[in-house]
């Protein structure tokens, strides 16, 4: 049975938890609140993220890290992308020297520009071969409550890939392996950024012509960047890219979605933000996508609207306008 540590008891590393108890691991899921895992420990239930979803017993949560890592032999990272670094920081003394890390977040650190598997290594000192990232269409609540999705696993190492994906494979989640972690990170990172303008759209009450044109221009954009920065382009037509892209700017359930549909009826981001008392990654990697964009020289004109409403302050109608009236180009 393998021992693996899901470090974050938020909506994702919840429902994870409960993939991984499904697949035959032992779990403990740690929380940074002591309140919250007590919470979980008596209600068998994450009441705070995932009401009426039981979490089976198996999983044993905890607030304390040392405990949870205990003998891990995979560590899953469930916290949002922009405290990654502080939390490995802190766990490093109590990481297992051995252990896989497996990213779940999808965002880019903000100022750094770095991706979450940089971040894990520039932290951990851990080498390729025990890094990973787990993307896909994953929302969250459909996924505690075991309704079938396909998800990728990425790693450097094929082996390392399909042992993981043995360690989380159920009859309802089906993992395949990919080893282009540049490109399932980005996918996963820039897909909350478009999803923030389909959003928008949606919001503002444009119809299903304006939202097909920003997921699919929003997928060549995410395409140009990865492809520029070593990425394999056909991860951008797979689960990762394609599959998580629809996903996310197509269900209710997603929260940068959700945001921007707000943006799109004229809340003020603040505002927005504040409705949804969880993480919307694509608010603040919307800022350091752009940035990697200009620091490669990558054009991507829908990323650079949504920075310009929710940093800027620019209206969604003029971000609307503004990529209206671009200069006429090729599509391919
Ligand atoms: N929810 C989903 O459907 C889903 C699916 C796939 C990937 N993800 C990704 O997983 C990551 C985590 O998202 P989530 O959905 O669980 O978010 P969430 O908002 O539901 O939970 C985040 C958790 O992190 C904790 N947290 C906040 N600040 C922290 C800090 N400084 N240190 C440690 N913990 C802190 C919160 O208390 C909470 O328990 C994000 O990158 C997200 O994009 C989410
Ligand atoms: O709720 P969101 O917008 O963070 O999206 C959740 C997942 O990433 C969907 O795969």
């Amino acid at each position: 049975m393998t021992r693996v540590a899901v470090l974050g008891s938020g909506s994702w590393g919840t429902a994870f938890s409960i993939v991984l108890a499904d697949a035959g691991a032992s779990v403990s899921l740690w929380a940074r609140r002591p309140e919250l895992s007590s919470a979980i420990a008596a209600a068998g239930e994450n009441s705070a993220y995932l009401p009426g979803v039981p979490v089976p017993p198996s999983v044993v949560p905890t607030a304390d890290v040392a405990e949870a890592l205990d003998g891990a032999e995979v560590v899953v990272l469930a916290v949002p992308a922009q405290t990654l670094r502080s939390n490995l920081e802190q766990f490093a003394p109590v990481l297992p020297s051995s252990a896989v890390l497996l990213s779940l977040a999808k965002g880019i650190e903000l100022h750094s520009c770095k991706r979450m598997s940089e971040v894990v290594a520039e932290t951990t000192g851990a080498p390729p071969e025990r890094i990973a990232v787990l993307t896909g269409p994953n929302l969250a609540r459909e996924i505690a409550s075991r309704q079938p999705s396909a998800s990728v696993v990425a790693c450097a190492d094929e082996e390392v890939a399909e042992r993981l994906q043995d360690v989380v494979r159920t009859p309802w989640f089906r993992p395949y392996t990919n080893s282009d972690v540049v490109g399932c990170e980005l996918a996963g990172a820039i897909k909350n950024v478009i999803a923030l303008a389909v959003g928008m759209a949606a919001g503002m009450g444009l119809g299903d012509n304006a939202k097909a044109s920003l997921v699919t221009r929003g997928l060549a954009e995410t395409a140009r960047l990865g492809s520029r920065l070593g990425a394999n382009p056909l991860t951008f037509a797979g689960l990762a890219g394609l599959g998580d892209l629809v996903a996310t700017c197509y269900s209710p359930l997603s929260r940068n979605r959700s945001i921007g549909e707000r943006l799109g009826q004229g809340a003020a981001l603040a505002e927005a933000v504040a409705s949804l008392s969880q993480t919307a990654e694509g608010v603040k990697s919307a800022e350091s996508v752009l940035e990697l964009a200009s620091l490669h020289e990558v054009d991507m004109p829908i990323a650079e609207q949504v920075v310009r409403v929710v940093r800027d302050g620019a209206s969604p109608r003029e971000a609307v306008e503004a990529l209206m009236t671009r200069s006429a180009k090729p599509e391919l």
